[in-house]
């Protein structure tokens, strides 16, 4: 188990003895790498980078809603004055009470600076409470404006973006804290220059009252900064060292409550070790709280005594001041307000400074993911997309997935012309799932063309050429909306078309066993939602395909968990929908006996196509696809073989 290393840090405990569960190291997530930072950066470097920080979320908080952004800044800055002005007044209360005189007259002259005290109170209240309301305003904002960017930004970037690791882990420490963090980051940004704010009037007004003030305000408060910022420290080193302890009892946990896992828990009456285990673990995670809350009580008491002993010394010296006449005593009972408030700005400051760089890290993952994305979009298109074609053409296409030395598909040619079928057929890994998102213009070739006719698909829309291509995909998504929505998805309502793909696909036959028909929500997280299985979805897919209506439909392993019964009637469907709507369709498909209707066959091995024909040519050609014809055929045939054998020895 790895874990940030302090000399006295809990590890986990050694789990899987007595149960047999034994859990190996886990991986060492994301954000350990930035706990770690975050622990042996010093205040130096913190500091140093506050102001490219602050600047950063200043201007996001702006772009999201400017109005709240001033307005926080504005009142906090008021708020500050205020806290100056009654600071100032109260020396002037001070001064009045200690002159010479008799009491009353004392008194009545210190009333207008009392007034002044009042008032500033007051108003210094009612604008804290402003600004914080305008900061609470505020936060949703940016928290809106960030995941709204990143949403934006991952459902705008090519297919391609998804199959580069590095994208994908850009996006997943954006997703996770990134997004999020920004909103912490404004609030630690604002708790910095409020506290800055706080500071500048507590040591204006010492710097007023006597000049040897300003540096006894530094001896009270960095004893206590520093105990602050140091228990704050250890705390998280603490918490760290859980977080590994946590994610494995987050697994237990998971695996004892959660649908997947629930009849093999019985199954294999694996609920005790996984209860003995989850105990060890919960025990050792209570155990390490009780130590954390023992050693951070020492740590206060510590904080609390160095505290005590600087202010004692800060008295000391203003005592001295005083019996040697250098200060009067209205101008030390100010001097201790203002450092009293000057310290208490100066911790929070500290904290927030503390947070700011820990927050700025994720914010800088969100930043960079925000950059990084731009790289991926798809480059502005050159003109419309074709609303038709007479031929599909792939000239020569290679293609290669980001980070592999071989392409998946190399130097691939094939036609299909408008109201044909032609299938893809070759063993598992050939790429035949690859070419279908070249026709589906989801993959750019990085060599060759795929041609609508004379257009170049690289050169148009492809949000608007996607909207003329349905793809019945391999890995279809279960949606969690209607069983209507899951079939119309973006395309307008249309109960005629609705049913002619019910039809075509067999999803008919699953609505009809729906307790709300096609409004039946499918997903069970919803209260009435309804849970289906792989063969009807499956055929909600299909009907997804049919339902688009476009000229070119792309169907990949259409039937893979559908009952012989639906297989048939789709393939048969898939046909007649290409001679009805005079659509082309491209078919991938290892059901071989399903493809002598197609057109034209293409046979890919190893990413090249490696011979291409009608049934018959192929099966008279006797290469790759006879082959695997004559394997699928054999293993049809030799059931009846035995049947046959057994009644005639019969
Ligand atoms: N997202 C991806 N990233 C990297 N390599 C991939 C990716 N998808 C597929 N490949 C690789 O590309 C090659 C072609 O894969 P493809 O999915 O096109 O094959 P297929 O013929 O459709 O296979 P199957 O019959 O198993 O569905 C394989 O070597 C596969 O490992």
């Amino acid at each position: 188990m790895r874990s940030p290393q302090s000399a006295k840090e809990p590890t986990t405990p050694a789990t899987g003895a007595a149960t047999g569960l034994e859990l190996p190291e886990l991986v060492e997530p994301e954000w350990y790498r930035y706990d770690r930072q975050v622990l042996h950066t010093g205040w130096a470097r913190m500091i140093g980078q506050l102001p490219g920080l602050v600047g950063r979320a200043l201007a996001l908080a702006w772009r999201a809603s400017p109005g709240n952004t001033a307005a926080t800044l504005a009142l906090n800055l008021a708020a500050g004055v205020f806290t100056a002005v009654a600071l100032v007044a109260t020396a002037g209360v001070l001064d009045e009470l200690f002159a010479a005189g008799p009491t009353p007259d004392r008194v009545y002259a210190a009333v207008p600076a009392l007034v002044l005290v009042a008032s500033a109170t007051v108003l210094r209240g009612a604008l804290s409470a402003a600004a914080g309301w305008a900061q609470a305003r505020l936060e949703p904002h940016v928290e809106q404006a960030a995941e709204t960017r990143l949403m934006e930004l991952a459902t705008a970037v090519q297919v391609l973006a998804f199959d580069d690791n590095d994208f994908h882990d850009r996006l997943f420490r954006a997703s996770v804290r990134g997004a999020s963090e920004t909103k912490r980051l404004v609030t630690f940004t604002v708790d910095i220059l409020t506290g800055a704010i706080g500071i500048c009037a507590a040591a204006g007004v010492l710097g007023v009252l006597h000049p040897v003030l300003l540096p006894l305000l530094v001896l009270t408060v960095v004893p206590e900064g520093w105990a602050a910022a140091h228990a704050a420290r250890m705390r998280y080193t603490w918490l760290m060292a859980i977080t590994d302890v946590r994610r494995r009892r987050a697994m237990l946990d998971d695996l004892m409550t959660s649908r997947n896992t629930c009849a093999e828990v019985r199954s294999y009456t694996m609920r005790e070790p996984l209860l003995s285990e989850f105990a060890a673990i919960a025990g050792h995670e209570r155990d390490v709280q009780l130590d954390l809350a023992r050693r951070q009580a020492l740590v206060r008491l510590f904080g609390d005594g160095a505290s005590g002993a600087a202010t004692a010394l800060t008295y000391l010296v203003l005592g001295l001041l005083l019996v040697n006449g250098v200060m009067p005593l209205a101008v030390a009972g100010t001097a201790v307000l203002a450092i009293r408030t000057g310290r208490s700005e100066l911790a929070v400051t500290l904290r927030a400074v503390n947070s700011t760089y820990e927050s700025g890290l994720y914010f800088r993952d969100y930043l960079d993911f925000c950059e990084h994305a731009q790289r991926w979009l798809p480059p502005p298109p050159r003109r419309p997309a074709p609303a038709g074609f007479d031929r599909i053409t792939v000239d020569d296409a290679t293609f290669t997935y980001p980070g592999k030395d071989r392409p998946a598909l190399a130097g691939v040619s094939l036609h299909l012309d408008r109201g044909e079928t032609i299938a893809l057929v070759g063993e598992n890994g050939s790429g035949k799932t690859t070419l279908s998102k070249l026709l589906a213009g989801l993959y750019q070739p990085e060599r060759g063309r795929v041609r609508w006719d004379g257009t170049d698909l690289a050169e148009v829309d492809t949000h608007e050429l996607r909207r003329r291509i349905a793809v019945v995909a391999q890995d279809h998504t279960h949606w969690p909306l209607s069983a209507r929505r899951n079939v119309t998805m973006s395309s307008p309502d249309d109960e005629r078309r609705l049913g002619d793909a019910a039809r075509l696909s067999g999803a008919d036959e699953v609505v009809a066993e729906l307790a709300y028909g096609w409004d039946t929500l499918l997903d069970r997280r919803f209260a009435a939602g309804q849970e289906l299985s792989g063969g009807q979805w499956q055929r909600l897919a299909a009907a997804r395909g049919f339902y688009r209506d476009a000229p070119l439909l792309i169907c990949d392993e259409p039937t893979a968990a559908l009952d012989a019964r639906a297989e048939h009637r789709l393939f048969a469907s898939i046909h007649e929908h290409a001679r009805r709507t005079g659509s082309a369709v491209v078919l991938i498909t290892h059901r071989l006996a399903s493809v002598r209707m197609a057109d034209r066959i293409y046979v890919l091995d190893r990413g090249r196509v490696v011979a291409h024909g009608t049934h018959e040519q192929l099966m008279a050609a006797g290469g790759l696809y006879a082959e695997l014809y004559a394997l699928q055929a054999s293993a049809y045939r030799s059931v009846p073989d035995t049947q046959d054998d057994g009644l005639r020895s019969a």
